[in-house]
């Protein structure tokens, strides 16, 4: 008689890629809204109307009506109706305006039309920082991995999940709303409100994003287990691609701020009932794993206990990937809030094309990151690449704080090498974790890690919105903006990637020391 072998569903390839790509979609979702907002800085920080024209620039609509009206009173044109309310998509306006320092008369279409916030930087860099208040100052994402190591990856991941999606609803709802001037907690009204409603959709992201990593880690140790972990964080990246591509030509076509979110919350109810599919898999995983247990006489693994967080908190690798993570996250995911508005600035690029520069970062990463992790599964070398990534990313930040070649070709290439170093760095950190922390205290290992990293991706852009109000925005005699000078911001984004070199020296020695395996190939032949 044939003897019958009983298979875990995850020795499947078939099932374990779809588990993957399922995850992944869900967490995609959650990306594309969490990037939603960065490609609209500048129409969030303008007053009033914004008109775009066909050459692709954009203006205030005020400075343009009192130039169009300056003109038409000097040339005996016939436009002293024209109010900014009445500017629409398609209108031909004449002014003059100063070319190279010469009055010169110019004629524009309007090609958008779209209504400016008149945020100033600090309330957007306070609202960016938002998606990791409630993680860090209520502890959540340190409670989250708890959940998720006692209540399991079906619950933890359903909640999480609600959790994005009640978060969006609230951002789109105060960023559609006129509150007509109200405050809130001494706050303007919208800015308060979007940004509580970025804090509870970034508290569901990271305990989402601690439940998919154990997904992978639950189907995929000991076979592809960086390949899987790269092509989650690729699909992850798609999502913050297209967010940082298309989120601008929604809003102007849309004319206004909140469509872009409104998209994401509609794509994110998918990535709900995507989850749900998933749950279904993770039941008969753990179905056939009890059945291969029974079969081999093993009894089930020892569940979570809180005596284990010691044995995290005692290791110093863990600490190094930690702080490690911290600083070059916090030199990439901040850094990405303000590029948009950088490009037009430093860079010179219209406003239509800025966020496509910063949108190349994370499509680079869509390719190398499975990459870098398949050569990590093969060849090893964790630790080296993520020195690597951080030499680069300190190159690349240096590179933009100097005031040299300011041209748009050379952002272009500078973000390029970016996306080098972003997929370096997370195709070998992430399938690290598991090398120095056991897998039944994954959750809470992945948990503590992102708590530190949302301490950057929260107090980062609150500095650097606040120096960039303070020390980079450029004014004329009568107080109007007329520019921004990016050394401060970008110098400091440099010495993240500074620190990150150093904590990565730290790291490689220590796996010397304690042969963590950091070094080694993750499929074992
Ligand atoms: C996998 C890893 N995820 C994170 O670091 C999250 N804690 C932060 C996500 C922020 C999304 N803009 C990664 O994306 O490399």
């Amino acid at each position: 008689m044939k003897e019958h072998i009983q298979k875990k569903l995850s020795d499947s390839k078939t099932a374990r890629w779809s588990a993957m790509l399922i995850v992944s979609f869900t967490m995609m979702c959650g990306y594309f809204l969490t990037d939603v907002m960065s490609p609209l800085e500048n129409l969030l920080t303008t007053q009033g109307k914004v008109v775009y024209f066909t050459d692709d620039t954009s203006m205030s609509a005020d400075s343009l009506i009192t130039k169009v009206k300056l003109f038409s009173a000097a040339s005996a044109l016939s436009e002293p109706e024209l109010a900014v309310e009445k500017l629409e998509e398609g209108m031909n306006l004449k002014y003059m305006d100063s070319v190279d320092g010469i009055q010169t008369e110019m004629e524009k279409t309007v090609s958008a039309v779209a209504k400016g916030e008149g945020w100033s930087s600090t309330e957007y860099g306070f609202f960016s920082g938002a998606y990791g208040m409630i993680n860090v100052f209520l502890l959540m994402l340190f409670f989250g991995g708890l959940i998720l190591d006692k209540m399991g990856i079906r619950f933890t991941g359903t909640l999480s999940c609600g959790l994005m999606l009640a978060g969006a609803l609230i951002k789109w709802y105060a960023l559609s709303t006129d509150f007509g001037g109200s405050m809130l907690f001494g706050m303007n009204m919208q800015v308060a409100l979007a940004s509580v409603g970025f804090a509870v959709f970034g508290m569901g992201a990271e305990i989402t994003g601690i439940t998919v990593s154990k997904v992978i880690v639950k189907w995929f140790t000991g076979k592809e287990l960086a390949l899987a972990m790269g092509l989650q964080v690729a699909m992850a990246r798609i999502g913050t691609a297209i967010a940082l591509g298309v989120s601008l030509p929604v809003a102007r076509m849309m004319g206004a701020v909140s469509y872009p979110v409104l998209f994401g919350a509609i794509a994110l109810c998918v990535g709900f009932v995507s989850y749900m599919v998933y749950c279904v898999m993770d039941r008969k995983e753990d179905a056939s794993e009890v059945a291969v247990r029974q079969e081999a006489g093993e009894k089930e693994e020892e569940g979570f206990r809180m005596a284990d967080l010691k044995q995290i908190f005692g290791s110093r690798g863990f600490w190094l990937i930690t702080l490690l993570c911290l600083m070059f996250y916090a030199g990439v995911f901040p850094f990405l809030k303000f590029a948009t508005k950088l490009m037009i600035f430093k860079y010179g690029v219209p406003e239509s094309f800025a966020g496509l520069i910063p949108a190349l970062l994370p499509f680079g990463t869509i390719l190398l990151t499975p990459l870098f992790g398949s050569l990590y599964d093969r060849i090893g070398k964790g630790a080296t690449l993520m020195l690597i990534g951080s030499v680069m990313l300190t190159v690349v930040h240096i590179l933009f704080t100097l005031p040299v070649l300011d041209y748009w070709w050379f952002a272009v290439i500078v973000m390029v090498v970016l996306g080098i170093a972003f997929s370096l760095v997370p195709s070998a950190m992430w399938p690290s974790v598991p090398k120095i922390i056991p897998l039944k205290q994954l959750g809470s290992a992945y948990a503590i890690i992102f708590y530190i990293q949302n301490i950057g991706l929260m107090a980062v852009p609150w500095l650097i919105g606040w120096v960039i109000d303070r020390f980079a925005t450029l004014r004329d005699a009568s107080g109007t903006i007329t520019g921004y000078d990016y050394t401060v911001p970008m110098a400091i984004f440099s010495l993240f990637g500074l620190c990150a070199i150093v904590i990565a020296l730290m790291l490689r020695s220590e796996d010397a020391k304690k042969h963590y395996g950091l070094e080694e190939a993750n499929i074992k032949k």
